[in-house]
Formats: structure tokens, C-alpha cells, sequence
């Protein structure tokens, strides 16, 4: 057993979630509500280490009413400062990292009661991050990115729905929604992608998708 995923972003026309710098700032008002309600539906919030340290960010539930979920950082080397928001007492979060994490790190981190877990081998297994998840009471998901991260688990068919803002920009390059070794042709994925819903956003501008994905196997 595993929980439910949902994987939100917010895109370009031409599919990415970052430019070239780093800057995402795509969604309207109306959209970052709508994150924020997810968010406030879920149990916990997971983002890889490069997301956590361009962006910085809080995974609170701000502008709508709801409890903070729990934050989940995956950084296979620890390289997440620790001055980072992610590491404050406002909701608690927990560390999936390897033994590339330096050790007076992870020893800071306890002391500030995030909850560690050190796996083996090299990368972070996602399934074990979910079957670890679960076993705390963990039911709901929100994957919040970025590309890589996004990869490590729809890749590996570990995601449920997708919900994609597409906002009228374009990067030309930067970072995508997914960012990992590619699939060659469609029929190579180990999921297959059913359209849901389709919403015009209430800005006009950003329209809504919402797929659900099934593994093929
Ligand atoms: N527009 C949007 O909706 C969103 C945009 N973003 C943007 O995405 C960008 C970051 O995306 P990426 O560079 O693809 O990085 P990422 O945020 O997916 O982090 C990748 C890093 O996380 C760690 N990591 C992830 N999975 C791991 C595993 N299985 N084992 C070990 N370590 C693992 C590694 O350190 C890896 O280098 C940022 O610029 C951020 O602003 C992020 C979320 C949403
Ligand atoms: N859905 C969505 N739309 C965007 O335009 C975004 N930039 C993001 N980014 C995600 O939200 C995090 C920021 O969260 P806080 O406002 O600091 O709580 C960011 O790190 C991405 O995970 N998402």
C-alpha cells in the first residue's frame, strides 16, 4: 500500500516549470489558491533538494483556511542549507537523504526535530519514500516538483493524477515538468495518461488539466 499521489505544477506553453535561471513564478492568484487548497487536502507535500533551494519555499497553506501538511525534502546529498524555510517549526518536515549527507548536518537537523532517514545504496528509492510515508499515516500526496524529482516518481508509475496549470509564457529553455532519462516513443512510458477535466482558470489566462494515470503493468 502507498498513498495517493497528486503531482501540481504550473507550466509554460512550452512545458516548463522554471526558466533557464530558476525563475517559476507562473501562477495567477486564482491558481495558487487552488495549490493551496491542495495542499490543505493532503498529508504531506514531497519537493526535491534543487526546488527546495532555488525556491526556498514555505509548503504552508496560506491562502485559503487548512492545516499545514508535512514537508518532505528528498536530497540524496543533503545540500539543502540549513537556513532554509523548509527547516522552520511552522509545519513539521522530514529528510530523505543517503550517506552522502554530512554527518554534522543531519546531527543539526535532529536537534531541530526534522526526521531523518538514511537510505542505502545511491538515489533515494521513491517507493520506499512513499511505503515510509504511509506507514506514518500518510494517505495523500502532493508532489510539488521539481522536473527531477517529478521524473524519480511518475517514471517509476508512482503517481495518480496530474493537475498542470498551463500559463500563457514561454521559457524556450529552462527546466520542464519532467526531467529524467526520456521515454523514445509513447508506447516506452510505464503509465498511460486519461484527460479528466479541462477548466479555464478564473483569471482567463491559465488553463487547468487534469490527468489520471494508470501503469500499463
Ligand atoms: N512551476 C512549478 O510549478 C514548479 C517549478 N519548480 C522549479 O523546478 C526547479 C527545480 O527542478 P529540478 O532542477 O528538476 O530539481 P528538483 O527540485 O526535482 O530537485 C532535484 C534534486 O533533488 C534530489 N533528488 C530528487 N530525487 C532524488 C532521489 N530519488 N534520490 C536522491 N536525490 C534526489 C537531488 O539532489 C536532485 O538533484 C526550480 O527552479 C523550481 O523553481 C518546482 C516546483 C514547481
Ligand atoms: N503550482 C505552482 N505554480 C507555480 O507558479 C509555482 N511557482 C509553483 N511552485 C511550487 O510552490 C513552491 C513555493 O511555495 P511557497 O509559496 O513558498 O509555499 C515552490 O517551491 C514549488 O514547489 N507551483
Amino acid at each position: 500500500m502507498r498513498p495517493y499521489v497528486y503531482l501540481v505544477a504550473a507550466t509554460t506553453i512550452d512545458g516548463r516549470i522554471a526558466s533557464y535561471t530558476g525563475y517559476s513564478r507562473l501562477s495567477c492568484p486564482y491558481d495558487l489558491k487552488r495549490l493551496h487548497s491542495i495542499r490543505a487536502s493532503v498529508d504531506a507535500i514531497i519537493v526535491g533538494a534543487n526546488t527546495a533551494i532555488v525556491d526556498n519555499p514555505r509548503l504552508t497553506v496560506r491562502y485559503v483556511e487548512g492545516k499545514n501538511p508535512m514537508r518532505v525534502l528528498i536530497d540524496g546529498a543533503l545540500r539543502a542549507p540549513l537556513t532554509l524555510r523548509i527547516f522552520d517549526s511552522s509545519a513539521p518536515t522530514v529528510v530523505f537523504t543517503t550517506h552522502k549527507a554530512p554527518q554534522d548536518k543531519i546531527h543539526e537537523l535532529q536537534k531541530r526535530g526534522v526526521k531523518i532517514y538514511i537510505t542505502e545504496g545511491e538515489t533515494v528509492d521513491p517507493a520506499y519514500v512513499l511505503d515510509t510515508l504511509y506507514k506514518q499515516g500518510v494517505r495523500k500526496v502532493l508532489l510539488e516538483g521539481g522536473g527531477r524529482t517529478n521524473w524519480e516518481f511518475l517514471s517509476k508509475c508512482l503517481v495518480d493524477e496530474i493537475i498542470l496549470t498551463v500559463t500563457p509564457y514561454v521559457f524556450g529553455r529552462g527546466v520542464s515538468l519532467v526531467e529524467g532519462a526520456g521515454f523514445a516513443t509513447t508506447e516506452d512510458t510505464p503509465f498511460a495518461l486519461t484527460l479528466h477535466s479541462i477548466k479555464l482558470c478564473e483569471c482567463g489566462q491559465e488553463v487547468v488539466l487534469k490527468y489520471h494515470v494508470s501503469c500499463k503493468h
